[in-house]
C-alpha cells in the first residue's frame, strides 16, 4: 500500500488511541480500505510480541499485576463484604487480547438483536455474526472431538480451534451436564449457545501460541504506524471538533479525519472526561472544564458475575496446578513446548455448560419475582435485560459454568507450607450472565495518572446476589453429578461445612468476583437514554471523534466478550471506510 506522506509533521488522518484488541482490529482494516490514508495506533505499553508470558498459552495469567496490566481496582463494593476487585487490562500491543484467557464463543441471536431494539439501527445478528465470522480461522483436528459445521468462521486473523488433549476432569464435563439435563450442542457458535459442549480458544494449533489481535498486523499496510509506550492524556478540541491528542508528555498528534478511542471500557471514558466531554458534576469535581456535556460518559456499567467451588484432583490424575509448585516438572514442560511436543504449557480451552435458571433448579420462580424487583423499569437496557430472562423461548442463558483445570478460586493457590499446597485442584466456575447492576467509572481528578474509580455495584441488586448463590450451589451439585466424582476427592472451597443459604450467601459476599467482562461505559444507545455515541459510533456533540471497543457494548451478553469486540470493530472499520472512500 501507498504511505501517502505517513508520518510527516505528526499528523495523520486517523489517530487510533489504543492498539489492544478492538484498536488493531479497526487499524489494520481501515489501512486496507483506505490505503491512500495515514492512520496511527498509540498504545501506552511495549510491544510484548516477544515475551513468552504472552505467547505461551499455558503461561496465561502470568502477566497479571506485573507491568504488562494497567491492574485497575474497584472501589470497595458494599454488597461483596467490602472488598476491591481488581480489573487486569493489557498494557501492551494486544490490549486485554494478549493476557486474557483464551475463551472464544458467541452469545445468541436474540442479545445481538437487542442492540439493535435498543435504538440502534444496523446493530443485531444478521450484521455482527459476519462480522464475527471474518475475525476467525477455525482449525479442524484430524481424528479428535469436532466442532460441528455453522458457527465458525475460516480464512480470518485468529487461529481458534477446541483444546487438543482434554484431560479427564475435562471429559467427565460434558457427559455430568448431560446427566443434568443440557444436551449437547456441537454448533454452540451459531447464535443458540444453550447445551453443554467444548468451546474453542484462540490459538495456533502450528506452534502453540496464543492467538491474538496482534495477528492482524500482518494484513495491514504500511500506512498503518504503530507507537508504543506513549500514553494519551486527552483529545485536542477546537470548538466541538477533534482534532488531534495531547501525549501525556505534552506531545500534540493531528488528526486530520478523526481521533477514535479504543482504549476499553475503564479507560476511554477517562479519555473523554479529561477532555472535557462527560458528566458536569464529575468534571467540576475534578476541575476540569466542562466542554460538551455528555451524562452517559462512564455510566452503565456492566460485568458478569463469577462464583466457583474447588476440589482437590485426585492424586493419579494430571492436572495444571502441578506447575505451580513441583519447578522440575515445570520446566521440564516448558522445555517440552518449545520443542514443539506435547505439553501442559499448550493446554488452551475448558468445557462449557449454558442455560436457563429452569434448566438448573427446576423452579425459577423465586429468581422471576427477584428479576422483576431488581430491574429499574425507567431503563431501557434493564427493561430489555429482564424481557430476554422472562421469556423462556428467549433462547438466552441466565447461567454458564466452566469445568476449569486448576486452583481458580479467589484465594489464590493454597501457600507454601499450609495442607493445601502441593495438590491439584479443579474449579467449577459459574458465570450470571444478566445482573442486573450497572455501576460506573470516572476520573479521580484531572491527574491522568491516576486510575480511575470504578464502582460497578457488585451483587447490589437482590436479583444479582440470589443468581450468583443459585449459580455458586449449582456447581457443588454438578460436582456430585456422575460421573465427575470420580476425578475428585474432596471439595476444597467453600468446604463441606457450607450448607445453610445464610452460609451460602456469605460464601458469595466473600469470593463473587469479575469475569472480566466490564462493558458498556460509552455506550451506544439514544442521547436521552444515556448513550455516549450513535449507531456509528460517533461520540455526541464533537465532529470527528468515535468510540470502537467494549465500552460501546449497551447491553450485556451471554458470552465471554472478545468476539463482539473483535466484531464491533470490524462493522466500524466498514462504516467509518464507507464515509471516506
Ligand atoms: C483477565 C481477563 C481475561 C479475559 N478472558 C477472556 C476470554 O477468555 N474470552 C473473552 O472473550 N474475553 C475475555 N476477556 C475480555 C476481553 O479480553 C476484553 O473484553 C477485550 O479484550 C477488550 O478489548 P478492548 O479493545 O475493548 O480493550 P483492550 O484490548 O484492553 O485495549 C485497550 C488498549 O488501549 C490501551 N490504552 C488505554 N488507555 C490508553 C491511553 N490513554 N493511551 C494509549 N493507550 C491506551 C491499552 O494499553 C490497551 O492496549 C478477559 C479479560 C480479562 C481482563
Amino acid at each position: 500500500a501507498d504511505a501517502g506522506g505517513c508520518q510527516s509533521n505528526n499528523s495523520f488522518d486517523f489517530v487510533i488511541v489504543g492498539g489492544g484488541t478492538a484498536g488493531l482490529t479497526l487499524g489494520t482494516r481501515l489501512s486496507q480500505h483506505l490505503p491512500k490514508d495515514c492512520i496511527l495506533v498509540i498504545e501506552a505499553g511495549p510491544d510484548g510480541r516477544n515475551d513468552q508470558r504472552i505467547y505461551v498459552p499455558g503461561l496465561r495469567g502470568s502477566t497479571f499485576g506485573g507491568s504488562l496490566d494497567w491492574l485497575l481496582p474497584t472501589v470497595p463494593q458494599l454488597a461483596a463484604s467490602k472488598r476491591t476487585i481488581n480489573h487486569n487490562r493489557g498494557k501492551v500491543l494486544g490490549g486485554t487480547s494478549a493476557l486474557n484467557l483464551l475463551v472464544w464463543n458467541r452469545a445468541t441471536v436474540k442479545e445481538y438483536n437487542a442492540w439493535e431494539e435498543l435504538g440502534n439501527p444496523g446493530w443485531n445478528w444478521k450484521n455482527m455474526y459476519p462480522a464475527m465470522l471474518k475475525v476467525e480461522n477455525f482449525q479442524r483436528q484430524a481424528g479428535k472431538a469436532q466442532y460441528g459445521r455453522e458457527g465458525v468462521g475460516f480464512g480470518g486473523p485468529i487461529n481458534i480451534g477446541l483444546i487438543e488433549n482434554p484431560p479427564p476432569h475435562l471429559t467427565t464435563g460434558i457427559p455430568t451436564l448431560k446427566n443434568l439435563g443440557l444436551r449437547e450442542n456441537l454448533e454452540s457458535l451459531n447464535g443458540d449457545n444453550i447445551g453443554t459442549m467444548y468451546q474453542p480458544a484462540m490459538q495456533r494449533y502450528s506452534n502453540h501460541t496464543r492467538a491474538y489481535s496482534v495477528d492482524y498486523l500482518p494484513r495491514a499496510g504500511n500506512n498503518l504506524i504503530i507507537k508504543y509506550n506513549a500514553t494519551v492524556h486527552k483529545v485536542k478540541l477546537v470548538r466541538n471538533r477533534a482534532t488531534g491528542i495531547v501525549l501525556t508528555n505534552g506531545e500534540e498528534i493531528k488528526a486530520k479525519k478523526e481521533v477514535i478511542l479504543s482504549g476499553g471500557s475503564l479507560l476511554s471514558p477517562k479519555i473523554l472526561e479529561l477532555s472535557g466531554i462527560g458528566q458536569k458534576g464529575v468534571l467540576e469535581k475534578a476541575g476540569i472544564k466542562q466542554v460538551v456535556h455528555l451524562p452517559g460518559v462512564g455510566e452503565n456499567l456492566q460485568d458478569h458475575l463469577r462464583i466457583q467451588t474447588t476440589y482437590e484432583l485426585k492424586p493419579e490424575i494430571l492436572g495444571l496446578d502441578i506447575l505451580k509448585y513441583n519447578t522440575t516438572r515445570a520446566a521440564i514442560e516448558l522445555d517440552l513446548w518449545k520443542r514443539g511436543q506435547t505439553s501442559l504449557y499448550q493446554y488452551a480451552g475448558s468445557a462449557y455448560g449454558f442455560m436457563k435458571w429452569k434448566q438448573a433448579m427446576g423452579d425459577d420462580s423465586k429468581l422471576r419475582t427477584l428479576a422483576k424487583e431488581s430491574a429499574d423499569m425507567s431503563n431501557p437496557v434493564d427493561r430489555k435485560k429482564l424481557s430476554i430472562l422472562l421469556d423462556d423461548k428467549s433462547g438466552a442463558p441466565d447461567l454458564e459454568v466452566v469445568f476449569g483445570d486448576g486452583y481458580i478460586g479467589t484465594r489464590g493457590y493454597p501457600a507454601n507450607g499450609t495442607a493445601g499446597y502441593g495438590k491439584q485442584y479443579v474449579s467449577l466456575l459459574a458465570g450470571v450472565m444478566h445482573p442486573f447492576a450497572r455501576g460506573s467509572v470516572h476520573i479521580n481528578g484531572s491527574d491522568p495518572a491516576t486510575k480511575p474509580l470504578i464502582d460497578p455495584r457488585y451483587i447490589s441488586t437482590p436479583y444479582d446476589l440470589e443468581a450468583t448463590k443459585q449459580a455458586v450451589m449449582f456447581t457443588r451439585k454438578m460436582a456430585n453429578t456422575a460421573p465427575y466424582p470420580d476425578v475428585w476427592v474432596k471439595e476444597y472451597d467453600p468446604g463441606s461445612a457450607v450448607q445453610t443459604d445464610a452460609q451460602w450467601e456469605k460464601y458469595v459476599r466473600d469470593n463473587v468476583f469479575t469475569f472480566y467482562h466490564p462493558l458498556g461505559t460509552c455506550a451506544m444507545l439514544p442521547k436521552k437514554h444515556g448513550g455516549v455515541v450513535d449507531p456509528h459510533l460517533k461520540v455526541y456533540g464533537v465532529e470527528g471523534l468515535r468510540v470502537v471497543d467494549a465500552s460501546v457494548i449497551p447491553m450485556i451478553v451471554s458470552a465471554h466478550i472478545q468476539t463482539a469486540v473483535y466484531g464491533i470493530a470490524e462493522r466500524a472499520a466498514e462504516i467509518i471506510a464507507a464515509k471516506y472512500h
